[in-house]
């Protein structure tokens, strides 16, 4: 069984304590908080990128001289200091989702790396094999996608999926049936595409 299981989490309204507020929190911190994640960061510096998320963020302007127990329900770790993110693990409260930077096995969830090609998006995980590899998946990912022609072939069946969903004489099964069948070669590099889609729901139809 993998350690790892893909899911899409919402954190509205979720407390984090984020201790470190560095390179990595920069990266990071922006993304809970887009997701509506209440966020207060320990940390004596703050980098530069997160300073316009103040005061929308918490910011404790000091320096852990030991590990603490927080009551969040998320505990993000980035200091630069592996000992004590490896005490702030070990004082962590019960039940609490833990991310620590500085060592992917310890963390109870990752951020992967996104691909945007509008209208879709893809998650793309390494398991922490080498982060620095992503930039090249996703060029591999994004040249399939552009050769496939998929985001021209979405635009299509965005539409014609809207007109087989409104179509008054068609069954819940017919409707299926014909959302499977346009979304094949058959129908996409067919040339005259708008007829055989009216075909094809006259046909079902009578
Ligand atoms: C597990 C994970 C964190 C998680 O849990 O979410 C993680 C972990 C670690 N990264 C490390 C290093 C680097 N990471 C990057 C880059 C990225 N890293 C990202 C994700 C993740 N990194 C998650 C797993 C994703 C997966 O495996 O698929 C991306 C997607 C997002 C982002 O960071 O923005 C971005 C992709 C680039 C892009 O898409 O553009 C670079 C290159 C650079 O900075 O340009 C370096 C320096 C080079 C190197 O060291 O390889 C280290 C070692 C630290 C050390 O030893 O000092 C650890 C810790 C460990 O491996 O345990
Ligand atoms: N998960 C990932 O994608 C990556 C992880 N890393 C690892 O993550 C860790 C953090 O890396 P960066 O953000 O680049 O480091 P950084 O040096 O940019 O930031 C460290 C932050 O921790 C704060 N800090 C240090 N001691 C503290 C204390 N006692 N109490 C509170 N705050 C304290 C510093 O003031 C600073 O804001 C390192 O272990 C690094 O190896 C590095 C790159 C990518």
């Amino acid at each position: 069984m993998p350690d790892r299981i893909p899911l899409m989490v919402n954190v509205r309204e979720r407390s984090v304590t984020c201790v470190g507020g560095g390179k990595v929190a920069a990266k990071r911190i922006p993304i809970l908080v887009e997701g509506g994640a209440i966020v207060t960061i320990i940390s004596p510096t703050l980098h530069e990128n997160i300073l316009s998320l103040l005061p929308e963020v918490v910011w404790e302007k000091r320096k852990l001289t030991q590990a603490e127990t927080f009551t969040s329900d998320i505990l993000f770790i980035s200091t630069d200091d592996s000992l004590l993110n490896d005490e702030l693990i070990a004082k962590a409260a019960k039940g609490q989702w833990i991310y620590a930077a500085h060592d992917a096995k310890k963390s109870d969830f990752h951020f992967p790396a996104v691909l945007e090609e509008p209208p879709v998006s893809l998650s793309i995980y390494t398991g922490g094999a080498y982060p620095a590899y992503l930039p090249k998946i996703k060029s591999i990912l994004s040249k399939a996608l552009h050769e496939a022609n998929v985001h021209n072939e979405l635009k299509i069946l965005a539409e014609v999926r809207q007109m087989v969903l409104n179509h008054p004489s068609l069954s819940k099964e017919q409707r299926t049936e014909l959302l499977r069948a346009c979304a094949t070669d058959a129908f996409l590099q067919h040339p005259e595409k708008d007829q055989l889609l009216m075909r094809w729901i006259h046909e079902k139809s009578v």
